[in-house]
């Protein structure tokens, strides 16, 4: 059993006065892409310079105007990178990079000889304010944890008096989150005091969730509390860094941000330390998919995917929101039922508006148009069948063939597994365009008589033999199946009958779907036809059924 009781309920904080649960979320927050530091530093293999040079030109196109480029006095690889951005003027004059250190002066007077040559810098301190990291890690008490805080920005102070361009200061009490949000709120201000910052020179203020403890609605709290308590908060600039320990960093983070917060730091796909930073681009796709402008470029899921895997070297798992490889594709009957219906409502309707039912966005919004929405194996039904025959092929089944097709399919997918689009046409062919046992058309003339006949002077093969045979019906179909009953003795009715175009300008060709009873038999099936006339294509459709018919009865 496990052992629960080694644990204890993180205390979390009474602040019935909150108001973010009667909020909305109405517009993207500054980001921060912290992929080259927090992910970075939780990589097996850290990114080499190269790799990190492709992810800073990722995150540059996708839009972050602030980015997190590392920690540069921590190893050379971070301090030649940094400099490789300057020395080949890679930082563009729009977008500020941030660098992270620790409140130490070796560390800031390296961060600062790094920094050398770049316009305008965010240098980002920190130190661990939590009450079990001031125990067992610093064992140090409040004021003396307080101090750090205070050292480490007299410190950028100091160095940025002599840095020709803009230092702009960031402070993170580090694992906030284990912080009691009066001893933050008093670190943060003590930082605030020593550094002055005002409206048009803010200070920002980063309360990390370094360590997920609790549920996002705690967080949320802490979020509200800690703005509405800071003093001049038009001074501040309100940033979340949540990591993602309990695997509701997206939540705390959607919930921070209506709690106050401006700013979020994050990483794609949530790469970072342990179960990773908050992923910036599902909550960026969450706004996306609300109306919201993310404020970043996400047109091409899959070329960021592509970037992301070969630099990090881990893969997007199938399931990841957005950008997984199953995350618009439906196996399942009813779910690809609805999605045929939604996808043809849309189209019907010329809605512009996306509502799909089971596909909260349109994946061809984010680069995915040619993926699959709908993937047929045993757990498929007759709606995902036609949808695959309508979307790949063009062939819109009519509703009462949908149930005698799919009936085919699902044969196949429980003796197989999935079905390929490609198998379920070849298959559709074999049994409705390519059957010419024992019936085949040859060549039909047919011409109105009077305003309600029609002549129809009709060629076909019967088990082999060439037969010619004239007949007047109400219509070609009429004319036609009377001819055959002349010459054969095969009596049918029409139940049900479509057409549509397939195709456009010269290509265009016509699809006929015709439903036939044989009236002996009692038996009664579909046939398809297919050709660039349509009286042609539905006399195709009458041969291909007779010889599904025909097959039957075998
Ligand atoms: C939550 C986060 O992600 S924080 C960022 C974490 N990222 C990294 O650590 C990656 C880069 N870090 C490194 O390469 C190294 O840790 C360095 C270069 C920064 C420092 O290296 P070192 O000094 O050799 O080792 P280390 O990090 O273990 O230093 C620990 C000392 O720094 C102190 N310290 C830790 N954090 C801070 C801080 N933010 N401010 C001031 N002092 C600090 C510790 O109390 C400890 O002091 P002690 O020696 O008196 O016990
Ligand atoms: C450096 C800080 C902001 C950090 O990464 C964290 O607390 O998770
Ligand atoms: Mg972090």
């Amino acid at each position: 059993m496990l052992n629960y009781k080694r644990y204890k309920r993180v205390p979390v904080l009474n602040y019935p006065k909150r108001e973010w649960p009667n909020k909305e979320i109405q517009k993207a927050p500054i980001w921060c892409s912290v992929d080259l530091r927090d992910g970075n530093q939780a990589l097996i293999e850290p990114m080499v310079v190269e790799e990190k040079i492709e992810m800073f030109q990722l995150l540059l196109k996708l839009g972050f105007k602030e980015i997190e480029i590392g920690f540069p006095a921590a190893s050379q690889i971070e301090y030649d990178f940094l400099r490789e951005l300057v020395d080949r003027n890679m930082i563009p004059d729009d977008v500020v990079v941030q660098v992270l250190v620790q409140c130490r002066e070796h560390l800031i007077a390296r961060t600062f000889e790094a920094i050398q040559g770049i316009k305008q810098v965010i240098v980002h301190i920190y130190n661990s304010t939590s009450t079990l990291q001031r125990d067992v890690v610093f064992n140090k008490n409040r004021e003396e944890i307080k101090e750090i805080a205070i050292e480490g920005t007299r410190l950028v102070k100091k160095y940025a008096k002599d840095f020709p361009g803009k230092i702009i200061l960031e402070y993170s009490p580090e694992s906030f989150t284990g912080t009691e949000v009066d001893f933050a709120l008093d670190i943060c201000t003590a930082v605030q005091n020593e550094w002055q910052p005002t409206p048009d020179n803010k200070l920002i203020i980063n309360l990390p969730a370094t360590v997920e403890m609790t549920t996002p609605n705690a967080y949320a709290d802490q979020i509200e509390w800690m703005s509405r308590n800071f003093k001049d908060r038009d001074s501040i600039i309100l940033s979340v860094h949540p990591h993602n320990d309990r695997g509701t960093g997206i939540a705390a983070t959607e919930l921070a941000l209506l709690a106050g917060a401006d700013r979020v730091e994050g990483t794609l796909f949530g790469n970072g330390e342990r179960t990773g930073n908050v992923d910036i681009l599902t909550v960026a796709y969450n706004m996306f998919s609300q109306g919201i402008d993310p404020e970043l470029e996400l047109d091409h899921i899959n070329e960021i995917v592509e970037i992301y895997e070969r630099c990090c070297k881990i893969p997007v798992h199938i399931r990841h929101p957005y950008a997984g490889k199953l995350v618009f594709t439906a196996f399942s009957g009813s779910h690809q039922d609805a999605i045929n219906k939604g996808v043809r409502a849309l189209k019907e309707r010329k809605s512009k508006i996306w509502e799909v039912p089971y596909l909260p966005i349109d994946p061809s919004d984010v680069g995915r148009e040619y993926e699959p929405i709908v993937r047929i194996n045993s757990q498929s039904g007759k709606g995902g069948v036609a949808f695959v025959m309508d979307s790949y092929y063009g062939y819109k089944l009519p509703k009462a063939m949908h149930k005698e097709f799919a009936a085919v399919i699902q044969k196949i997918s429980e003796e197989q597994g999935e079905v390929a689009p490609e198998q379920i046409m070849d298959v559709f062919a074999n049994e409705y365009l390519h059957i010419n046992e024992p019936f085949e058309f040859v060549k039909v003339k047919v011409e109105d008589v009077g305003d309600t006949d029609t002549h129809a002077d009709l060629i076909f093969k019967y088990k082999g033999e060439i037969i010619s045979v004239e007949a007047v019906g109400n219509g070609p179909i009429d004319s036609v199946k009377r001819a055959i009953r002349k010459k054969t003795g095969i009596d049918t009715k029409v139940l049900d009958y479509t057409e549509h175009a397939m195709g456009e300008g010269s290509h265009a060709k016509a699809a006929a779907y015709i439903q036939i009873l044989d009236r002996k038999t009692g038996n009664a099936t579909f046939g398809v036809g297919v050709s660039s006339n349509i009286t042609r294509a539905s006399i195709r459709a009458v041969f291909s059924a007779l010889n599904r018919l025909a097959k039957k009865e075998q």
